[in-house]
């Protein structure tokens, strides 16, 4: 065990199920490793939680949901901060690092609806919520005559819009319907050649301050190897295509042995065009081979997509 003067960690933590569930995941795994350790959440609201009605690419994005949370480190009223991969923006403030990437929950989307048992069986001009871009881009693509319906919240909140009614079908990340023990609720997981996943999507982070060397060493106990390499990739691409975070590109790793694969998508709103490609190469290179991917749609055209989307927001 590590030698620790540590005798608290405080979490701090967004208030909603998932956030609380990942927040409460890490305190387990964290006293499991560290018995001597007591670790303690700090909830708090942000941002961007409170402004519900407004898609999300409108109001700046998910930098809004970790804003407070890093100033409560910075002002050390917390120690970490446990985030979905997926909505960690890529840059770092000054003082604030992530330090930890957790093993990966099914990356996987999943179709959920009351009255079609899958994707395929959904009618002609069906309407699906999702207020995420890559997934309406390849929605759109798979099924041009479907109507992609915005919806924003959290998860219980999109579960509720779609019982109400007020969608065919929507489509969440597998991993947080896992989490909230409602798997029952997916139809069908969708295979990640139909959907490509976001990056991180089904990974939890840990973000502490870049000087807490004891945090760190504790931290370490959570850490897991394949996942970070896999996500490093899948970030890695995002970042050379200066995607901000509502964007419609998709990445998605996966390692065999000591190879990593990468695939990635970048697509056009309406579905039109998708530029895709992939690249392999030895675990180790990593995020370099995310960032060769990323030029290598820049090359086929994904700048040019990109921009059109970026006016259009
Ligand atoms: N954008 C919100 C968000 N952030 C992380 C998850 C799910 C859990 C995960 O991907 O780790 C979700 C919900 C969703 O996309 O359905």
């Amino acid at each position: 065990m590590t030698q620790t003067s540590v005798t608290e960690i405080r979490i701090a933590t967004r208030e909603s199920a998932l956030a609380m569930w990942q927040a409460y995941y890490v305190k387990a795994q964290l006293e499991a490793a560290h018995p001597s350790v007591n670790v303690v959440l700090v909830p708090m609201t942000t941002k961007g939680d409170q402004i519900l009605d407004t898609p999300l690419a409108k109001i700046g994005g998910k930098a809004l949901f970790v804003k407070e949370l890093e100033v409560a480190m910075l002002e050390d009223r917390a120690d970490i901060a446990v985030h979905s991969m997926k909505d960690v923006p890529v840059e770092f403030p000054d003082g604030l690092m992530l330090n930890t990437i957790c093993e990966r929950e099914d990356p996987r989307d999943a179709f959920v609806s009351n009255h079609h048992a899958n994707f395929d069986e959904l009618p002609e001009g069906a309407v699906v919520g999702t207020s995420s871009l890559r997934r309406q881009c390849q929605l759109k693509s798979l099924r041009p005559d479907l109507v992609i319906k915005d919806l924003r919240g959290n998860v219980n909140t999109r579960l509720r819009k779609l019982d109400e009614g007020q969608y065919d079908a929507i489509i969440l990340a597998a991993a947080g319907l896992i989490r909230l023990e409602m798997p029952e609720r997916i139809k069908q997981y969708l295979p990640t050649e139909l959907l490509l996943p976001a990056n991180g999507q089904g990974a939890v982070g840990i973000e502490c301050r870049s000087n807490d060397t004891e945090i760190k060493q504790l931290l370490a106990a959570l850490e897991d190897a394949p996942t970070r390499a896999r996500v490093l990739a899948e970030r890695a691409m995002n970042r050379g295509l200066e995607g901000g975070c509502q964007v419609p590109i998709g990445s998605y790793a996966e390692i065999e042995g000591d190879t990593i694969s990468l695939r990635g998508l970048v697509g056009s709103l309406d579905g039109k065009t998708i530029i895709r490609d992939s690249i392999e190469g030895p675990v180790s290179n990593a995020e370099a081979l995310g960032a060769e991917l990323a030029n290598k749609l820049l090359a086929q055209g994904a700048d040019v997509i990109l921009k059109a989307v970026y006016a259009e927001g």
